[in-house]
């Protein structure tokens, strides 16, 4: 349960008050979710999302964030588009937090990953890339291969408590990746968290219908933001990997954006890194979330089996590409 910050009717209507949206006829708390506060508002004119950011998002970075959502809707992706008070401004605070009111997008996460869902998620990430293009801001990867080190010493004197042998496994690892990481491929605007959470479909449709939760995009490689596709979606439950979900992933990302052959040659090693990036924060939660928290922390596992996965691989073939 993600309501981490209570909100009374009096404030709604006062927030609301501020924006052309039309009056409210209700509002209730969103349970998904981990990071904000999320509430599904509904006016006589639409449906919105009212979010309060919690502590985890850095309040200089909101502008990156949803300056990001502005763009991109307005060049026709379907993300959420922030809504702007009659003043003029998207970011107000509420209850003590800064606070925006962006669309609601119809649609559904998929909660049984289909081969399908990633022919559309391989379009949708392609598009969301070539959008973001000329989109003005920069926010750097606080979490790319520079932020790992310092994740990994706050917690790794725990590792070892989660699984015997990961503290000298991610140790290895992060020597490996400082040293081989590839800093000079393509790079642009990435939505780096686009778990199947954030992917809307319509039942019975290929096409992704919407992406939300825009709160990790940064500028980094955008190959990286496939491999944290592949990761997050070619996997099934037993951790093998579907590698028909994963040739549909970057052929029909391909189609959009063509990936050029430093970019196929790099995949093994930035899946490497995205398998290490969630399995330190993962790991960072699974160690300090205390045991009577609202959330229940996800487990950093799975990603030790992604991780070790990738470290096999030596090149992008093995991901389906050349085969029919
Ligand atoms: N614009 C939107 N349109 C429709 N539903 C939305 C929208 N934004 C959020 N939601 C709903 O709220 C839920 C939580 O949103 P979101 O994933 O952004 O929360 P969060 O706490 O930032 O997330 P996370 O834990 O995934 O980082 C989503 O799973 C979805 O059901
Ligand atoms: N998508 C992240 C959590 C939310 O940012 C994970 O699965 O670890």
């Amino acid at each position: 349960m993600a309501v981490y910050t209570d909100v009374s009717d009096e404030d709604i209507a006062r927030f609301v008050a501020e924006y052309d949206i039309g009056n409210v006829i209700s509002f209730k708390g969103i349970a998904e979710g981990v990071e904000n506060t999320n509430f599904l508002l509904q006016t006589d004119q639409a449906s919105f999302i009212l979010t309060l950011y919690e502590k985890r998002v850095n309040p200089d970075d909101l502008p990156f964030y949803l300056g990001l959502m502005d763009h991109l809707s307005a060049k026709g992706l379907n993300c959420p588009t922030p809504i702007h008070g009659r003043d003029g401004v998207a970011l107000r605070r509420l209850c003590g937090r800064p606070a925006a009111i962006t669309s609601f997008l119809n649609g559904m996460s998929p909660r049984r990953i289909m081969p399908h869902h990633c022919t559309g998620l391989g379009a949708a990430l392609a598009q969301l890339h070539t959008a973001g293009q000329d989109f003005e801001m920069y926010l750097g990867n606080a979490l790319s291969v520079k932020g790992w080190r310092p994740l990994f010493e706050s917690c790794r004197a725990d590792a070892n408590g989660v699984q015997p042998g990961l503290e000298k496994l991610i140790e290895d690892e992060l020597v490996f990746l400082e040293a081989n990481w590839p800093h000079q491929l393509p790079a642009g605007v990435i939505h780096a968290d686009l778990f199947p959470d954030n992917v809307f479909f319509f039942p019975g449709k290929d096409d992704v219908s919407g992406l939300i939760d825009f709160y990790f995009a940064c500028n980094d490689l955008l190959a990286y933001d496939i491999a944290i596709c592949m990761n997050a979606w070619c996997f099934e439950p037993d951790n093998s990997f579907n590698v028909t979900k994963a040739r549909n992933l970057l052929s029909s990302y391909g189609k959009v954006r063509a990936l050029s052959d430093d970019e196929l040659a790099a995949l093994p090693i930035l899946a490497r890194g995205a398998s290490l990036r969630f399995l330190l924060t993962r790991l960072y939660d699974w160690i300090n979330t205390p045991k009577d928290a609202l959330v229940t922390p996800k487990n950093p596992r799975e990603y030790i089996n992604k991780l070790r996965f990738h470290q096999r691989i030596d090149s992008a073939g093995a991901y389906g590409l050349g085969e029919e």
